[in-house]
C-alpha cells in the first residue's frame, strides 16, 4: 500500500486502485447465500473452473473471512499466497483460473480469523486494491451466507458486480433467500440469478430420483420474484467426495457435472454469452524421454513443446535442445515457451526460468507430454509460486503441489 498523509487520502488511492485493477474484469459475481452450509462455495468454486475450462479467464476470491473454504475446495491449502509491499499474487490454479482467499495468508489453515465489522471492510478492500488481477472475463466472488459487511462491501465498492443467489429447497432455506434479494434491491446490486442446490437425491443404484427436501422452491421464489432462475445441482455424495479431496466437478463425470454445465450455460445466456478474451497461444516445455516425463531436464535430449489454447492443445512438436544443459532455459525462452512441467529440477535452473518469466512445475509424474499438459490445462498440476512474479523467491521442489 502506498504512504499516503492521512486516512481520507489513504481511502481514495485504494479505491482508485480499486477500480483500476477491476476495470480490467468484464463480468464480476458474488455468490451469497441467505442462510449457511447450502453449498455456495462448491457453487462458486465449480462455477470458476467450468468457466476457466470453457476458455475464459477467471479469477476466484474468497471473501469469506471467518470461513474461507475454497482453497480447500481446490486442493490450495498449502500454497501460501506471495504478497509484496504493494501487491498480493494469485495463486495460479489452472492457465485460465487465478485463485485469492485469506486461507493463503494464515500461518496455519486451521487458524481462525478474529476481527469485527470495521477490520473486515478493511481486509476486503485490501484484497480489491492489492490484487491486479490483470484482464479478466469473470471474477467470482464467495461471500460468506447473510446479508452482512462482506456482500455490503462488495456491494459499495465493486462497481457493476452482479449477484448469483444460492438456496436449498427447504422454506427455511427460501425464507433467507427471500431477504437476500431484498438486500441487493435495496443496495442497487442486480442478481444474475438464483440456484438451487441440494435439489433431489438421484440414487446411485436405481438412478431415481428422491426430493428429500422437497424440491423447485428456488424456482418458485425466482419466479415470484422475476428473477432468473439458473437450475439446479441434486445432493450427490459425489460432490462431498469432490469437495474434501479438492476436486471440481469437472473432474467427474456423472450427472451433477452436466447439471453444472447447465447452469453455466444458463449464467452464461443471462450475461449475454460473453466472447472469452482472445489470449495468444500457450506454449508448455516438457523434458521428454520415450514419449514420457523425461526425469532430467538439465540433460533431456528432446523437450515436447506443446501449445495450446482455450484449454485446448493445438500443436505438439518435438524439438533437440541444444547440448549445453546451461543453455536449455535461454532456448526455451527463444521457443515463446511459457510453462515447463518437469519431473526434477536444479536450483540454477529453476533461478534462470523464474528471471526470464517461464513457470514451473516440478515433481509431476511420468506420463505422456500430451496427458501431463492437459492436467495441467484443467488445474490438477498447480504451480507452486508465480515464477515471473517480484515477489517471489526462486524456490524449491518441496513448494510445488502436485496430484
Ligand atoms: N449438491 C450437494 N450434494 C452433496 N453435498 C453438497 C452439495 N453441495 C454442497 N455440499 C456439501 O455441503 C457442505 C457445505 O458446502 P459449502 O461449504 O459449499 O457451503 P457454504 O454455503 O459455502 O457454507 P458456508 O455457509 O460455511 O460458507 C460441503 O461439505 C459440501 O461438499
Amino acid at each position: 500500500m502506498s504512504c499516503n498523509s492521512n486516512p481520507t487520502q489513504q481511502f481514495a488511492a485504494q479505491t482508485e486502485r480499486i477500480h483500476r485493477f477491476l476495470d480490467q474484469v468484464t463480468k464480476k459475481l458474488i455468490v451469497m447465500s441467505g442462510k449457511g452450509g447450502v453449498g455456495k462455495s462448491t457453487v462458486a468454486a465449480n462455477l470458476a473452473v467450468t468457466l476457466s475450462q470453457q476458455g475464459y479467464q477467471v479469477g476466484l476470491l474468497d471473501i469469506d473471512v471467518h470461513g474461507p473454504s475454497i482453497a480447500g475446495l481446490l486442493d490450495l491449502n498449502d500454497l501460501p499466497l506471495l504478497t509484496d509491499r504493494e501487491q498480493i499474487y494469485p495463486i495460479e490454479y489452472s492457465p485460465t483460473l487465478r485463485v485469492v482467499t485469506i486461507q493463503g495468508l494464515l500461518d496455519k489453515p486451521d487458524d481462525p480469523v478474529i476481527c469485527r465489522g470495521p477490520a473486515k471492510i478493511t481486509m476486503i478492500r485490501q484484497f480489491l486494491g492489492d490484487v491486479d488481477w490483470g484482464p479478466l472475463d469473470f471474477l467470482i466472488i464467495d461471500s460468506p451466507p447473510g446479508t452482512g459487511d462482506e456482500p455490503l462491501t462488495i456491494a459499495q465498492t465493486v462497481t457493476g458486480c452482479q449477484a448469483v443467489i444460492v438456496t436449498t429447497p427447504q422454506e427455511i432455506a427460501l425464507a433467507d433467500v427471500r431477504k437476500s434479494i431484498q438486500f441487493c434491491r435495496k443496495v442497487n446490486l442486480p442478481i444474475a440469478g438464483i440456484i438451487e442446490n441440494m435439489s433431489g437425491f438421484v440414487c446411485p443404484s436405481c438412478g431415481s430420483r428422491h426430493d428429500i427436501f422437497k424440491s423447485g422452491g428456488g424456482e418458485k421464489t425466482a419466479a415470484a420474484a422475476g428473477l432468473p432462475f439458473l437450475g439446479r445441482l441434486p445432493i450427490d455424495p459425489a460432490i462431498v467426495t469432490a469437495g474434501d479431496s479438492g476436486k471440481a466437478l469437472a473432474s467427474l463425470h456423472n450427472q451433477t457435472q452436466t447439471d453444472m454445465q447447465h447452469l453455466v450455460d444458463q449464467l452464461l445466456q443471462q450475461l449475454g454469452n460473453p466472447t472469452p478474451t482472445e489470449t495468444g497461444l500457450l506454449k508448455i516445455a516438457i523434458p521428454t524421454d520415450n514419449g514420457k516425463l523425461g526425469e532430467r531436464f538439465g540433460h533431456s535430449a528432446v523437450f515436447s513443446i506443446i501449445s495450446a489454447q482455450k484449454g485446448q492443445i493445438v500443436q505438439q512438436e518435438e524439438l533437440t535442445p541444444p547440448p549445453k544443459p546451461g543453455a536449455i532455459p535461454g532456448w526455451l525462452a527463444e521457443q515463446g515457451c511459457h510453462t515447463v512441467i518437469a519431473g526434477g529440477l536444479g536450483e540454477a535452473a529453476r533461478s534462470k526460468l523464474a528471471e526470464l518469466g517461464i513457470k514451473v512445475i516440478c515433481g509431476a509424474p511420468a506420463a505422456t507430454p500430451e496427458q501431463l499438459a492437459l492436467r495441467y490445462l484443467r488445474g490438477e498440476l498447480i504451480a507452486g509460486t508465480p515464477a515471473a512474479s517480484p515477489a517471489s523467491p526462486a524456490s524449491s521442489c518441496q513448494d510445488c503441489n502436485h496430484t
